[in-house]
């Protein structure tokens, strides 16, 4: 099955009320973990990839990676995505490089400027199949080592939002309603505006897809492991996972997880080599890393997101479309 674009995966999730993991991606064992979750879990899968990604493993790798993923999954619909593309020369280049799905992320400009460099990839993506992500709103949080303070931070205003996807033809908009980025999410109690996402699904075309960032759960477990096995990341806090399967409820189609997948790996690996002080293999302690994070995707496929078992009805309307 080669790479598909995310049109049925959000087409299908529309229609059951459920939302597509996008996974960030940064080498094999994190590639292997997910892939092998979603395959015995029958899931769809983004799997996506920051420029700090491509800078540390280099695109061809992580394409060739990915491409052995699809080899090995068998029958399962996988998207590669490029996540917050800051400019069209990145966008382009993953779009000629096999990409089926790009993210432009023009968050930080003026709402004019947003929209015209939105337009201008949007029509090289369309012309060549692939889909486009936009953003709208400012996330707090840390983003490629730019550090967005708290005050900085702007939630998606409805109405712009909906003028947005009209004028510039994206296929789905990345939204801030109170999630960032990283481990650090919440001082005090979580919360986020439902009643403003409430607004934007109202506001954008029927089943219009949203995508919901910084959207880890930070899993206690795994913030305790770390902990315990000579880490330091206190008070670490995520979205709670009722808020995420709400979010997937009112119209979420794609939410991404990056922070889960790095505690995850990190707890297993610290914990391994504390227990076994004599080991330097690192296919030891890398297994470890790849175990710990197929457990914690499968557990999100099945409990959070509500994709688990969709990969047969999602590749059944790509055949249809494919007619
Ligand atoms: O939004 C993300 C990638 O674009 C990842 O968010 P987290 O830091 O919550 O995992
Ligand atoms: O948006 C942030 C993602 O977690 C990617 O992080 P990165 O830019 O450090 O690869
Ligand atoms: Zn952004
Ligand atoms: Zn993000």
């Amino acid at each position: 099955m080669p790479l598909v674009t995310t049109r049925e995966m959000f087409k299908k999730a529309a229609e059951g009320k459920y939302a597509i993991g996008a996974f960030n991606v940064n080498n094999m064992e994190i590639i292997q973990g997910i892939v092998e979750a979603a395959k015995e879990e029958q899931a769809p899968l983004i799997l996506q990839v920051s420029a700090g990604a491509r800078k540390y493993a280099k695109h061809i790798y992580l394409i060739k990676l990915v491409e052995a993923a699809l080899e090995d999954s068998g029958d399962l619909p996988i998207a590669l995505h490029l996540d917050h593309g800051e400019d069209f020369e990145i966008c382009k280049a993953c779009i000629d490089g096999g990409f089926t799905s790009v993210m432009i992320d023009g968050s930080r400009l003026p709402f004019e400027e947003n929209i015209a460099l939105t337009k201008k990839v949007v029509e090289y993506a369309h012309e060549r199949g692939v889909v486009v992500e936009a953003e709208l709103g400012k996330l707090a949080g840390i983003e490629d080592n730019v550090k967005v303070a708290e005050h900085e931070a702007a939630f998606t205003d409805p109405d712009q939002a909906a003028e947005f996807v009209e004028r510039t033809g994206v296929d789905s908009l990345a939204v801030a309603i109170g999630t960032s980025h990283g481990a650090y999410k919440f001082k005090g109690d979580p919360r986020l505006d439902f009643e403003r996402l409430q607004k934007i699904v109202e506001k954008l075309p029927k089943d219009f897809p949203i995508v919901l960032h910084g959207a880890s759960t930070v899993l206690p477990e795994f913030v305790e492991m770390c902990n315990k096995y000579g880490g330091n990341i206190p008070g670490a806090k995520g979205v709670p996972e009722d808020m995420l399967r709400k979010a997937a409820e009112l119209g979420v189609r794609k939410i991404n997880i990056d922070t889960d997948l790095r505690l995850a790996m990190t707890a297993a690996i610290r914990k391994h080599l504390y227990e076994h002080p004599d080991h330097f293999d690192p296919r030891q302690y890398l297994k470890d890393g790849r175990d710990a994070i197929k457990e914690m995707v499968k557990h999100k496929l099945r409990n959070v997101l509500g994709c688990a078992g969709k990969a047969p009805e999602i590749l059944e309307e790509i055949k249809k479309n494919r007619g």
